[in-house]
């Protein structure tokens, strides 16, 4: 309990040793239970920021959501957002008994034409997100088909499950609950703290014995997404590294295949780092198997992890609103980002959770070598809608970034 007497308040509780025999202790309280976020502003931490001053209603009119639209028809159709006009905006072809999932908003209508004429219309509803094209009343070979059978209790499922939680289900259905270590969050302020044996690289070398280090929650359920603050996480030796590292691979990344690509939602530059690329990165990938709570060994590209993606900004560049998740059609998801800050712009750039604080919205602008470690899974499997998140317009200097992606329950 060593590193809980640090914190000097007696309560820890040891929550599980993972095999790299690192061990973990829960701090249930510093804090209490009661923590606003306004307590928490208090006690002087400096990296969080309300984006709006005053709570706004969670289920604001125009309440975006994810619609799902399943095709029974064998035809491909021809599907449009209904904007007022006769013809509608066209938003791409929905192929015959396929399907396609979109971003929309309450009370939009989209509607699916097959050879001029429409086939089917729906009203966007957020307390239903499943929409169904039904087959045609004698195609009885669709009608007794497994997948159609499949859509209907998906649409059921659905149906029940905004009812029971107030959310919409906006992952794969079916798919099971996480199975990868999920701290908790259950107020603010809470604090974990990790023993890791995988200290710091210096100039000078290694470091010796243990290092500890906290997860701090700044963000929690219902109220917004889960999400921790890790001050120290990286020393200034391994953000040069990963600088002098990224640089390669983002000057490959620009000449390579995309180079010329232009998004105007991300306008960042980016590229991608092994981790077997350097001693240093091993040493940190370690590191964060022990702050994730997960075997490091499951971090890698051909387990449940991507490849650590380094991303840098210049002036004016930014990365709009977003999830790290999507429905591709597999219960295979993205589960948490752990975002490094590997270089803080002179100004800008702050990481936005518009959805968090009961929808005021938290700016965080951690530290060099800081990170912040957000899921984008609920605990039951659920994508949390509320993990939208930015990286916003860097207004002078540079900023780098990097994405640790970990998928549950395995990498697809
Ligand atoms: O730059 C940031 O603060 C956020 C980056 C991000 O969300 C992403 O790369 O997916
Ligand atoms: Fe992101």
């Amino acid at each position: 309990l060593e590193y809980c007497s640090a914190l000097n308040d007696g309560q820890c509780e040891t929550l599980r040793a993972h095999d790299t025999g690192a061990p973990v202790f829960l701090d249930t309280g510093s804090l209490g239970g009661e923590t606003t976020l306004d307590d928490l502003l208090d006690t002087g931490i400096k990296e969080l920021k309300y984006m709006k001053a005053h709570t706004s209603p969670r289920k604001a009119r125009g309440a975006s959501m994810g619609a799902k639209f399943r095709n029974f028809r064998r035809e491909t159709l021809d599907m449009r957002w209904d904007d007022g006009s006769k013809e509608g905006v066209y938003s791409g072809d929905l192929a015959g008994l396929g399907r396609t999932s979109t971003l929309s908003y309450d009370g939009h209508t989209f509607f699916f034409m097959l050879h001029g004429e429409e086939v089917a219309r729906f009203r966007m509803n957020s307390d239903e997100n499943v929409y169904i094209i039904e087959p045609l009343p004698d195609d009885h070979e669709v009608r007794n088909s497994d997948q159609y059978k499949a859509a209907l209790e998906e649409r059921t499922f659905m149906r029940d499950y905004a009812k029971r939680t107030g959310v919409p289900w906006l992952a794969f259905y079916p798919r099971p609950k996480p199975i990868l270590n999920m701290w908790p969050a259950e107020f603010l302020g809470q604090t974990h703290v990790v023993a890791s044996p995988h200290a710091y690289t210096h100039e000078e070398g290694i470091a010796e014995g243990d290092l500890a280090l906290s997860l701090q929650v700044v963000s929690h359920a219902p109220q917004g997404p889960r999400v921790f603050l890790v001050r120290e996480m990286l020393s200034q030796f391994e953000c040069d590294h990963i600088i002098e590292m990224g640089t390669k691979v983002i000057r490959e990344s620009m000449v390579g295949q995309g180079g010329g690509f232009k998004s105007k939602t991300r306008t960042s530059r980016n590229g991608w780092l092994r981790r077997s690329a350097s001693p240093t990165l091993e040493r940190i990938y370690k590191r964060f198997g022990d702050v994730l709570g997960i075997d490091h060994e499951l971090l890698s590209s051909n387990r449940n992890a991507e490849e650590l993606q380094v991303v840098r900004y210049q002036q004016s560049q930014e990365y709009a609103p977003h999830h790290d998740f999507g429905d591709d059609g597999t219960p295979e998801q993205r589960f948490l980002t752990l975002l490094l800050y590997i270089q803080l712009p002179d100004k800008g750039g702050a990481t936005s959770f518009p959805k968090a604080a009961d929808g005021r919205g938290l700016q965080v602008v951690p530290a060099r070598g800081d990170a912040v470690l957000f899921y984008s899974m609920l605990p039951d499997g659920n994508a949390d809608d509320l993990a939208l998140h930015a990286g916003m317009p860097i207004h002078e200097g540079e900023k780098w970034v990097c994405n640790l992606w970990v998928w549950d329950p395995v990498r697809k």
